[in-house]
């Protein structure tokens, strides 16, 4: 596949989703154009039912587009078969869940080198020093041989962002990281996550966390499918 070192990882043209319902035809995205440049730490904001999920499958290629197309990092996505697809996302888009979702009878290095046994992009002789070196990066380098109930939320999150990063994928996606966070915690999360871009990853959060909004440079609010603010891309 084709890779690009264009300014813009992430680009969005046109793109409508539309659901059958009772009523008709339900645009949960509708129309949207947008461009998401590399090493960004993004959030995206909306009430509930604005599209937001949608648009991380979008990204993601869990859900395909109606219309419109979606090109990350130089490939069209809109156009690849499942199988395609699913071997893309494996490399390309890191996923941090709220609740966690580590397997709970894996340690943390082998909850970790699950999606590098998955992809096959490292040899397995290095995936257990690579999810080592990742859980030290993101600051739980000794708890590598616990298991996820043994440590607190925060480091379980923080061990669910080195999965995330298992595959070194330019995208990182999270929707409400710090939703079963305290604050402190929270902090905390959300400086990992601007390290990350400053590495740059592109990261990009769903969240309503209001008093985090300064450790992010585009805050993109959404309602109606639609994007109702202006990304600056200075
Ligand atoms: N598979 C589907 N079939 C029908 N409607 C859907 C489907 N998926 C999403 N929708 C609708 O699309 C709209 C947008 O949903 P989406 O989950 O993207 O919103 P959201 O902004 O992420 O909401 P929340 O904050 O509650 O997660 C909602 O009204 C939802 O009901």
């Amino acid at each position: 596949m084709e890779h690009t070192n264009e300014k813009f990882l992430i680009r969005l043209s046109g793109v409508t989703k539309t659901f059958p319902v009772a009523s008709g035809i339900f645009h949960a995205l509708n129309n949207m154009t947008l461009d998401i440049p590399r090493g960004q730490l993004m959030a995206i904001t909306g009430k509930s039912g604005s599209g937001k999920s949608t648009l991380l499958n979008i990204i993601s290629g869990i859900d395909k587009p109606t219309h419109g197309s979606v090109v990350v990092d130089g490939v069209r996505i809109d156009t690849l078969s499942e199988s395609e697809l699913a071997s893309w996302r494996g490399i390309n888009i890191g996923v941090v869940f709220q609740f966690f979702q580590l397997l709970p009878t894996l340690t943390i290095a082998e909850n970790v080198m699950l999606p590098m046994d998955f992809c096959n992009r490292y040899p397995a002789k290095e995936r257990r020093p690579r999810a080592l070196a990742l859980l030290q990066h993101v600051g739980i380098g000794d708890q590598a041989d616990k298991l996820p109930s043994a440590l607190s939320g925060g480091q379980q999150q923080r061990a669910a962002i080195a999965r995330a990063l298992a595959n070194d994928p330019p995208v990182l996606m999270a929707d409400e990281p710090t939703g079963n966070l305290d604050s402190q915690t929270s902090t905390a999360i959300f400086e990992l996550f601007a390290g990350l871009a400053r590495l740059g990853k592109t990261v990009i959060i769903v969240t309503h966390e209001r008093d985090f909004a300064s450790y992010f440079e585009n805050t993109m609010a959404m309602a109606d499918g639609k994007m109702v603010t202006e990304l600056s891309h200075a």
